[in-house]
C-alpha cells in the first residue's frame, strides 16, 4: 500500500511571521518503489518525513499512510498507525549497546502486540533478508558501521511496514559502504513490498532510485524518473 500526500502545506512559526517548510506538495510513493528526495540543508527534507510519519499534522492537505486516511485521526490512533505501517531508519542507528541483533528487533515487534516466539522467527528472517544471517546474536560493539545500519533497517522492517521512511542513511559512512547501504535499500523496498520514501543530501548514489524528486524552499519537483509520470 501507497504512502501519499496531497496539496500540504506545513509552516513553521518564525519570530512574529511564519516560515513555509512545505509548500503545496504532492507525492505518491507506490508499493515496491524508492523516491529519494534531495535538496538543501533547511528546504523541508526533515518536515516532509515528518509529516509523513504523521509526526507533524501539515496547516492543510492531505496524508494517506498505507492507504488509511489520516486527516481526523486522534493521536492514539495515528500512533497505532504509525506502529503498524510506519518504519522509520533514523541516520544514527541508535541501537541498545545491550542487545543482540535479533533483540533489538524483538524488542521493537514484541511492542507491536506479537508473540515473543512468532517475533523472533520473523526477526531472524527479516536480519537474513539485510544479508546479517551469522550475526544475529552480536551486539553492536561487534558489528561494523555498514551492520549497525543494516540492523537499523531491519528493525524498521521488523513489523513489515507499509511504508519506509529513510533520513540521510549513508551519512555517517563512507563511499563503498554508503553505496552497499543504497542498494540494500532498493532491494528491501522490493522485497518487503514496502513504499520508500528517503532523503538525503548525497547526490552519489541517487541512480539506484526509482525516482528523484527535489526539494527547494518547501517545493517538490521531479528531477529524474525510471518511470513516466509526475509527482
Ligand atoms: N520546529 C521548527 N520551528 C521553526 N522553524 C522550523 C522548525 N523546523 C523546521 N523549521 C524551518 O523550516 C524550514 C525547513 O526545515 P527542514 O528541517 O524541514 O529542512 P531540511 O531540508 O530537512 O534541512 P536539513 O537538511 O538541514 O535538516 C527551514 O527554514 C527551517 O528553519
Amino acid at each position: 500500500m501507497s504512502l501519499e500526500l496531497n496539496d500540504v502545506t506545513l509552516t513553521h512559526p518564525d519570530g512574529d511571521g511564519v516560515v513555509t517548510a512545505l509548500d503545496r506538495v504532492s507525492v505518491r510513493v507506490a508499493p515496491g518503489e524508492l523516491a529519494a528526495v534531495v535538496g538543501p540543508s533547511g528546504s523541508g527534507k526533515s518536515s516532509l518525513l515528518a509529516v509523513a510519519a504523521t509526526l507533524i499534522r501539515p496547516d492543510s492537505g492531505r496524508v494517506a499512510v498505507g492507504g488509511v486516511e489520516t486527516l481526523g485521526l486522534r493521536p492514539r490512533e495515528l500512533s497505532e498507525l504509525r506502529l503498524g505501517r510506519v518504519g522509520i531508519v533514523f541516520q544514527q542507528p541508535n541501537l541498545i549497546g545491550s542487545l543482540t541483533a535479533v533483540e533489538q528487533l524483538v524488542v521493537t515487534d514484541h511492542m507491536r502486540g506479537r508473540p515473543a516466539r512468532e517475533a523472533r522467527v520473523r526477526s531472524m528472517e527479516t536480519l537474513a533478508a539485510v544479508g546479517l544471517s551469522g550475526k544475529e546474536h552480536r551486539r553492536p560493539h561487534q558489528l561494523s558501521g555498514g551492520e549497525r545500519q543494516r540492523v537499523n533497517i531491519a528493525r524498521a522492517l521488523a513489523g513489515r511496514p507499509s511504508v519506509l521512511l529513510v533520513d540521510e542513511p549513508t551519512a555517517a559512512l563512507d563511499h563503498e559502504r554508503g553505496g552497499r547501504i543504497m542498494e540494500l535499500l532498493v532491494e528491501a523496498t522490493g522485497t518487503f513490498d514496502v513504499a520508500t520514501l528517503l532523503v538525503t543530501h548525497d547526490t552519489e548514489y541517487l541512480d539506484a532510485a526509482d525516482r528523484v524528486l527535489e526539494m527547494r524552499d518547501g517545493r517538490l519537483r521531479v528531477l529524474a524518473a525510471d518511470r513516466p509520470g509526475g509527482l
